[in-house]
């Protein structure tokens, strides 16, 4: 299909979206926002007082919703100021992101230590610098090369990964995007490693043409 073609077919598909409509009418950034309120609404991962980490969060729709859900739950907690989330959240991304209320957002890339510890500088030291939901919808930059793509998200999600070993709490969560192609199989043999539970979740919003999937993995196995 010629390229200008391709283009305005997804353009038509997009706009005729309905997940992209109700995105625009709540003021959510993206419409990724309805993949993570399905999980979220099924596996109740986001609760008050949480340390909430966001990776790869621009535009920022998780993040809004994360500090929608947090600011909903602080109403039930008279120590918080009315308005504002019972919780914290932190969030990077290699592009920028326009500004969220009450959202720390770092622009860096999180492959390298610079971005890492501009992150890890930002975690509470109220709880230890200890984490309660850790978030990644990071994506690389597609080059339309199946398995070097695959290898691509397979580095992301061990990142991810590892920084859930060191900065989770024991019964922390981690919920990850991952290709349900090459790669996929060893995703989730290392994440059953590391998670007492381990989920795959493909939510109403993910295209089901797109072999976008997430998983879930929670409560951290402690060392024997
Ligand atoms: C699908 S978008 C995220 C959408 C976001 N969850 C939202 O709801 O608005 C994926 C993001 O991952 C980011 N990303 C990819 N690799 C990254 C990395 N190494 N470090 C930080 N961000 C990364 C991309 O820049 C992109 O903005």
């Amino acid at each position: 299909m010629a390229k200008n073609k391709f283009n305005k077919s997804w353009l038509q598909d997009h706009l005729q979206d309905p997940y992209v409509k109700m995105a625009q009418k709540e003021g959510y950034r993206a419409r990724a926002v309805y993949k993570l309120s399905e999980i979220d609404e099924q596996d109740h991962l986001i609760k008050a007082g949480m340390t909430v980490v966001d990776l790869g969060s621009a535009p920022g729709s998780w993040s809004q919703y994360a500090r929608n859900r947090l600011t909903e739950l602080g109403k039930n907690n008279p120590q918080i100021e009315s308005g504002k989330p019972d919780g914290t959240i932190i969030a990077i991304d290699i592009l920028p992101m326009e500004e969220i209320a009450d959202v720390s957002f770092i622009q860096g890339d999180f492959r390298e230590d610079e971005g890492l510890q501009a992150l890890e500088a930002l975690l509470p030291a109220n709880s230890g610098g200890k984490v309660d939901l850790v978030l990644s919808d990071m994506a690389p930059n597609l080059s339309g090369v199946g398995v070097a793509d695959a290898a691509r998200m397979a580095f992301l999600a061990e990142i991810a990964l590892d920084f859930s070993l060191v900065h989770l709490k024991p019964e922390g969560a981690l919920l990850i995007k991952c290709f349900n192609g090459s790669g996929y199989s060893q995703i989730v043999e290392s994440f059953k490693k590391v998670f007492k539970t381990v989920a795959s979740r493909k939510p109403k919003a993910s295209r089901a043409r797109s072999s976008e999937i997430f998983l879930l993995g929670r409560n951290l196995k402690l060392p024997k």
